[in-house]
């Protein structure tokens, strides 16, 4: 049992708090791995707010990199002394999903089996089965995925959330390559990660929309090469005048991003692909939010595929690594996703700052 620091949201809306927490030794399956950086998701605060679930209190953190410190018995792909990132849950590899290769749709993923608890015993959600704004986790050890030790934690820790959610969203879901264009609706540390997958694969033109003009000069400097400010003009409009511009005849893009998750984006995105275009949806809507009322004729009018894409449809143990050696070779630039390092006692300022658009990730540096 280890007891060490982390962050605990205990109830709907309330601050979080830095309070001691039980770590338990690594069982069969597990690993316990001390924790050297984490980013402030999004996700985070809807945890904090009760908008994932209401199983408080949480433990909050999950875009993590660090060291492992302890296997339980069984493991083999990890050993102590590894640098890994974190990833949201273990794959089983025997379920249809598995055998089908679609890993990312296991059917029977998983976590740590043991819980970690408060000093008196209540056991803690790790948000998104991890946990990570803490000095010790304990994780599946399929959640872990070894990478190049030398790598700058802070910036590699954001493949465990965002940052591979938005580029496997435009690689890995939309099928990007070079020589497609690509709109990405909605500039966060989300859909900015889908332009710099998208720029990473040689795409063009990248066109970045946004309301805010700020998002939108962070979208230049991570690869867009046009930039719409939606709350100005017609989106849809300036991404087909863009397309047309680009390649003859061309009435929308190839690729839609669509990470807001609001019905008017998700519009937008569907009106404003080519013909035989793909809409990738990341945003994640609330429950009361309703497909918009569109005419039939104009989603089989216009073919292609209307895609949606959980956690970049990655697979942990191919992409970690290869972004890893990207980054390391100067060609996906993951420090600048990084716009502050914070002590683990900063979170709620954080969370403030987030709101205020000027930050794409603040991360915790143990
Ligand atoms: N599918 C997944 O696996 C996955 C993973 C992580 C996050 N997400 C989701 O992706 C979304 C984006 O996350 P983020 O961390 O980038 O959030 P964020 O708050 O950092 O970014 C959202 C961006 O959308 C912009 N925006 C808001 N309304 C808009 C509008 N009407 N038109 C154009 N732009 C608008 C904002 O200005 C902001 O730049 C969230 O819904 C998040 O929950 C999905
Ligand atoms: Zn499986
Ligand atoms: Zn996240």
């Amino acid at each position: 049992m280890h007891q060490v620091k982390g962050v605990v949201a205990r109830g709907k809306g309330q601050p979080v708090e830095l309070v001691t927490i039980n770590v338990p030794d690594p069982g069969p399956g597990e690993a316990l791995v001390k924790v050297q950086a984490c980013g402030v998701c999004h996700t985070d605060l809807h945890y904090r707010e009760g908008g994932i679930n209401d199983d408080f209190p949480f433990l909050l953190g999950h875009e993590a990199a660090g060291v492992v410190e302890a296997v339980g018995e069984g493991v083999t792909g990890v050993a102590p002394g590894d640098f890994v990132v974190l990833n949201w849950r273990a794959v089983c590899g025997e379920c249809r999903a598995c055998k089908r290769g679609d890993l990312h749709y296991c059917f029977n993923t998983h976590n740590a089996t043991q819980k970690m608890t408060l000093e008196d015993g209540t056991e803690l959600s790790p948000a998104l089965g991890i946990g990570a704004f803490a000095e010790k986790t304990l994780v599946a050890a399929g959640q872990c995925t070894k990478v190049d030790p030398d790598a700058r934690p802070a910036a590699v820790g954001l493949l465990g959330c965002g940052v591979m959610a938005g580029i496997g969203a435009a690689i890995n879901t939309g099928a990007v390559t070079r020589g497609k264009s690509v709109a990405v609706i909605g500039c966060g540390g989300v859909g900015v990660a889908a332009i710099a997958g998208s720029a990473l694969v040689g795409a063009s033109p990248i066109i970045a929309v946004d309301i805010d003009p700020q998002k939108l000069e962070t979208a230049k400097r991570m690869g867009a090469t046009h930039t719409v400010d939606s709350s100005q003009v017609d989106a849809v409009e300036e991404i087909k005048r863009i397309c047309g511009e680009f390649f003859d005849g061309a009435d929308g893009a190839d690729v839609v991003v669509e990470a807001v998750g609001r019905p008017e984006t998700w519009k937008q995105a569907f009106y404003a692909r080519d013909l035989a275009g793909t809409v990738v949806l990341v945003g994640v809507p609330t429950p009361d939010m309703k497909v918009p009322d569109l005419p039939l004729i104009d989603v089989f009018g216009r073919g292609g595929a209307l895609k949606s894409s959980w956690y970049g449809d990655c697979l942990p143990t191919r992409d970690f690594p290869m972004l890893v050696d990207l980054y390391r070779q100067g060609r996906l630039d993951l420090d600048a996703f990084v716009t502050e390092e914070i002590g683990i006692g900063d979170i709620e300022a954080a969370f403030e700052r987030m709101h205020h658009g000027d930050v794409l990730r603040s991360v915790v540096v143990l």
